[in-house]
C-alpha cells in the first residue's frame, strides 16, 4: 500500500502566522492546506505568497449551482492548486460542471485533483438526523462518494472510519483525503468522527489533514515529525 502523506491545515487569519508555519514545517509535511479562514481574511494574492512552490490544497468547499461552481473554480486557476474541494451534496450536475471547468481551465499536466467533501467530520448521526438524513454517517458517505466519483471527482474527503467501506464500494482508485485526525490522548473538540494518524494510515488513507494538533502545539515541527513517524510505523 502507498504511504500516507501529511497535509497541514494552516487555519489562521494572520499572514505572518501562516508564513511562519509554512516555513517552519517545510520538509516536515507533504502539503499545506489553506481554507476559508485564511482566504477570506487575506485574499487570493496572499495564498499565492504562502504557497510559493509548495504543494497547495486549496480548501474552499464550493457548494452552489453548477454554473457558479464552474466559474468559481475557473477563477482559482492562477493559484495552481494541487487539490480543490467541492461539496458532494451539491449533486451530480454540480460535480460534473466542476470537472468540466477544471478540465478546461487548467493545463492537463497541472490539473488539480477535485475532492468531494462527503459528510463533514464534525457531524455524527444526530447531526445528520437534524438535517433530514436518517442514515448512518458511513452509509451517507458511501452514497455521496459513489455519486461524486461517478460524476467526475478524483477523490473524496471523509473520516478514517469510512475508508474501508469506501474502498469496498469504489476500489483503490479514488484519492481519499482524511481530516478528523487526533493523536492518541488529544482533548475532544468539534471533530466527531476521529482516528489517530496510525489508524488512518492502516485503514489506507492517501493523505491525512491535520490542523490544530500541529499548529496549536508549542512545537509544530516536533508535532508534525511525530505524526510522520507514526505514519511510517503504521
Ligand atoms: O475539507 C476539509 O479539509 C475538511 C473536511 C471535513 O470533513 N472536516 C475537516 O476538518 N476538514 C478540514 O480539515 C481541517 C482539520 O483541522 P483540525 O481539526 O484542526 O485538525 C480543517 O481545516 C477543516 O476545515
Amino acid at each position: 500500500m502507498a504511504a500516507t502523506r501529511l497535509i497541514v491545515a494552516l487555519d489562521t487569519q494572520d499572514m505572518t502566522q501562516a508564513r511562519q508555519w509554512a516555513t517552519q514545517l517545510d520538509g516536515h509535511v507533504d502539503a499545506i492546506k489553506l481554507g476559508m479562514e485564511f482566504t477570506y481574511a487575506q485574499g487570493l494574492d496572499a495564498i499565492r505568497q504562502i504557497a510559493d512552490g509548495r504543494t497547495l490544497f486549496l480548501d474552499l468547499k464550493l457548494h452552489d449551482i453548477p454554473n457558479t461552481v464552474a466559474k468559481g473554480l475557473t477563477s482559482l486557476a492562477p493559484l495552481q492548486p494541487a487539490m480543490l474541494t467541492i461539496h458532494a451534496s451539491g449533486g451530480r450536475e454540480m460535480i460534473r460542471a466542476a470537472r468540466e471547468a477544471v478540465d478546461a481551465a487548467y493545463p492537463a499536466d497541472r490539473r488539480p485533483l477535485i475532492l468531494a467533501v462527503t459528510v463533514l467530520t464534525s457531524m455524527d448521526a444526530a447531526a445528520l438526523h437534524d438535517i433530514g438524513i436518517d442514515r448512518t454517517p458511513q452509509e451517507q458517505v458511501v452514497r455521496l462518494g459513489q455519486l461524486a466519483i461517478e460524476a467526475g471527482a478524483d477523490g473524496l474527503v471523509c473520516s478514517a472510519q469510512e475508508i474501508a467501506p469506501l474502498r469496498n464500494a469504489l476500489g483503490r482508485r479514488p484519492v481519499l483525503v482524511v481530516p478528523g485526525i487526533r493523536p492518541a490522548g488529544s482533548a475532544s473538540d468539534d471533530q466527531k468522527r476521529i482516528m489517530t494518524p496510525a489508524q488512518a494510515a492502516r485503514a489506507g488513507a492517501d493523505w491525512i489533514v491535520v490542523g490544530r494538533p500541529i499548529t496549536r502545539s508549542p512545537d509544530p515541527t516536533a508535532a508534525a515529525s511525530a505524526i510522520q513517524a507514526e505514519l511510517a510505523d503504521a
